[in-house]
Formats: C-alpha cells, sequence, structure tokens
C-alpha cells in the first residue's frame, strides 16, 4: 500500500513554446517553458514543488570497472545514453507537461506499508524492530517530457521500470515527491484494476461509467448502444453483476466506457492486452481516432506490435527513468536491441 498525500491542484501552464523537445533522457532534458503560471489558460492542475529540503549527504559512489568506465556514451546502469529529436508532429498545445518528477513509495520490509502512526507499535512486528524498518521504493527518477494535443505515447519497459507509477501520478492518483506535473484538464487513467462497481449489472456500470466521465444522463442513453456493440459483450451478460464477468469482459467493458468520451488525455496501462484479437483491433482504431480528435493518449503496453501501430512517439523507461523518447521506430528499435530491452 502506498502512503499518500492530498494532491494540490491549482496553477495552470500556457504559453509553452510547442517545438520539438531534445531530450537526454532522465537527465539533462530541457525544462518546459512556463509562461503565466497562474490563471488563464483551460481547466487545469499543477502539483505544487515541495518545500526545500537539505539534500542528503551523497552517497558513495561505487566506480564502475574501468573497461566499462572507458567506453564512451555508457552510462553507470550499463545503458547507452541516446539522444533523441522527438519527431515533428502535430505540436501546437502542450496537454502534459512533466518536469524533474519524482515518486517514491514507503513499504515495510515484511511488504506492509506505513499507513500510519498505531502500526508501527501493534503485533508481532512491535516485538522485531529490525524488521519493520520503512523501506523507500524510488520508482520514477527525474522523469521530464511534454506531451502534446494529438501525441499518442507508447510506454516500454521491464516489470517494475515505472511506467504505471508514471501514469499514476499524471493522473493524480500518487503524489510527487519532487518535480511537477501540469495537464490540461483531468488526465483519465484506464487501467486493468480501473474500478467499475462488482455487484451492478454491466448496464448499470454503463450508466455510473458515463456519469462519472461527466456525460448526462440524456448522454449516457444516447451513447449507451455505441458503448454495449463496441465491447462486443453479449447482450444477456448485461443483466449479470460483473462480478460474474471474466477479466477479459470487464476490461472491455470498462474500455468501451471510458473510449465512448473524447478526452483531453486518456492513458491506458495494459487495459487492451487481455481483450480478444477483434476487440484490440477495434480499440487501437479506437485509440488512433482520440489521438486525431486532438486529445493526448498515453499507452503501457507490453505489446509492442500495439504501440508500433498506434503511436507515434514512445518513452523508455529503465530503472525509474527515461532512457529515450522519440520516434516509435528509433525506440522499439533500441529497446528491443538492449539487453535491458523485452524479456
Ligand atoms: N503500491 C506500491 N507500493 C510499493 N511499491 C510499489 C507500488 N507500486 C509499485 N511499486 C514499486 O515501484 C516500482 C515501479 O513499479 P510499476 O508498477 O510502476 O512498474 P511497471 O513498469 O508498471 O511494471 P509492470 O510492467 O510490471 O507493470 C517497482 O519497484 C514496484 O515494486
Amino acid at each position: 500500500m502506498t502512503e499518500q498525500t492530498p494532491f494540490p491542484r491549482g496553477s495552470v501552464a500556457t504559453g509553452y513554446n510547442g517545438e520539438g523537445v531534445e531530450n537526454a533522457p532522465g537527465q539533462d532534458a530541457p525544462k518546459p517553458t512556463l509562461a503565466d503560471p497562474v490563471g488563464s489558460a483551460p481547466a487545469a492542475w499543477a502539483t505544487e514543488p515541495e518545500p526545500e529540503q537539505p539534500e542528503p549527504a551523497p552517497a558513495p559512489v561505487k566506480k564502475a570497472p574501468a573497461k566499462k568506465a572507458a567506453k564512451k556514451g555508457v552510462g553507470p546502469s550499463g545503458l547507452k545514453k541516446i539522444k533523441t529529436r522527438v519527431p515533428a508532429g502535430p505540436r501546437e498545445r502542450p496537454t502534459v507537461i512533466v518536469d524533474n518528477l519524482h515518486i517514491t513509495y514507503k513499504v515495510w520490509a515484511t511488504g506492509k506499508a506505513a499507513s500510519g502512526r498505531n502500526s508501527e507499535k501493534k503485533g508481532l512486528l512491535a516485538r522485531t524492530p529490525a524488521l519493520r524498518r520503512a523501506r523507500e521504493v524510488h520508482a520514477v527518477r527525474g522523469i521530464s517530457f511534454t506531451a502534446y494535443e494529438g501525441d499518442a505515447i507508447g510506454v516500454v519497459g521491464t516489470n517494475g521500470s515505472g511506467k504505471s507509477t508514471l501514469l499514476q501520478g499524471v493522473a493524480g492518483l500518487v503524489p510527487p515527491a519532487r518535480g511537477s506535473i501540469f495537464s490540461l484538464g483531468n488526465p483519465t487513467l484506464l487501467g486493468v484494476g480501473a474500478a467499475l462497481m462488482n455487484e451492478l449489472s454491466g448496464e448499470r456500470n454503463v450508466i455510473l461509467g458515463g456519469l462519472a466521465l461527466g456525460l448526462s444522463m440524456e448522454e449516457v442513453r444516447a451513447k449507451y448502444d455505441s458503448i454495449v456493440e463496441f465491447s462486443g459483450l453479449e447482450p444477456e451478460f448485461l443483466d449479470l453483476p460483473m462480478r460474474t464477468y471474466s477479466q477479459g469482459m470487464a476490461a472491455r467493458l470498462r474500455f468501451s466506457i471510458a473510449a465512448s468520451v473524447s478526452h483531453q488525455v486518456l492513458m491506458i496501462d495494459e487495459a487492451l492486452s487481455v481483450g480478444d484479437r477483434q476487440f484490440q483491433q477495434r480499440s487501437e482504431a479506437r485509440i488512433r481516432e482520440l489521438r486525431e480528435s486532438a486529445g493526448t493518449v498515453f499507452l503501457v503496453s507490453h505489446a509492442l506490435p500495439a504501440i508500433t501501430k498506434t503511436c507515434n512517439r514512445v518513452l523508455w523507461i529503465h530503472k525509474g527513468k527515461l532512457i529515450m523518447d522519440g520516434g516509435v521506430d528509433e525506440v522499439i528499435q533500441a529497446y528491443t536491441d538492449s539487453e535491458n530491452g523485452p524479456e
């Protein structure tokens, strides 16, 4: 479990110079230009930087073996540092600016979260002080990028590299430890775990989900048939509680509800991989439409072909750092070729 704090909202990012972004992944990415940080743009929110904390004493730097250190362009993680230019595209207006974002989770060594003062005093752990030391997982380490209207951004990386955490940060579900996130509108995160009500029928969940997305009852009624049709669920299932659905069926319904409205920023975390082939094709086409309607779509997936077909840009994350940000072909190629690439 994570330790969460209320997520401040408020100021606004406008006037960003929307040119191609030169990115030295995870390290020397340029600072976004934020003119008029408070006020006049469409509804937006931003995290507020935390008050300055004294920097902890630097950990002793482990020297890389002489042979490796001599290898030009290779960072301490053993990954080749690659500078890329994000391909010129429909980059008029930024929709998401992530500036030097750090996200940490605090967990007890036993796997229990540091959920409150009392948890220290309760149970067996209280008698075994060595075990109940909190551990910090630094899941996102200084990531910076800017997303633009019309961008469909694939996010790739091995298991545990920080992809989901990054999207959860952008969605405001986990607070940044450091850094800032600026966004137009409220980014919608569609994950496999996104909550619908298991005890309610599919039909009720379509209505509930539509209302939760800000549609009026009339708009939900008008979209109802197309949502059900898109999901491909047999009509008889719509009367049954969601808990009787398979994981794939539930994921299809969730995607269909979320994709029925245009989002300024829609983030999809592995939700596509659970549907069948036909549904995946429909979903990929819908992502392209959403992107064309000037929204920004983020797609976290281990299915590289899905990313190749739907995205114009890819972020490669490794151990919480942005390794590469660029066009689909070059990033997928570098990721696939890397020893830190797909398992
Ligand atoms: N709720 C949590 N509490 C503590 N640690 C977490 C939590 N969620 C993720 N982590 C840790 O943060 C790191 C990044 O995890 P994250 O789920 O973001 O990776 P991912 O790239 O999405 O992985 P995958 O491809 O397996 O879904 C991992 O080390 C993981 O163990």
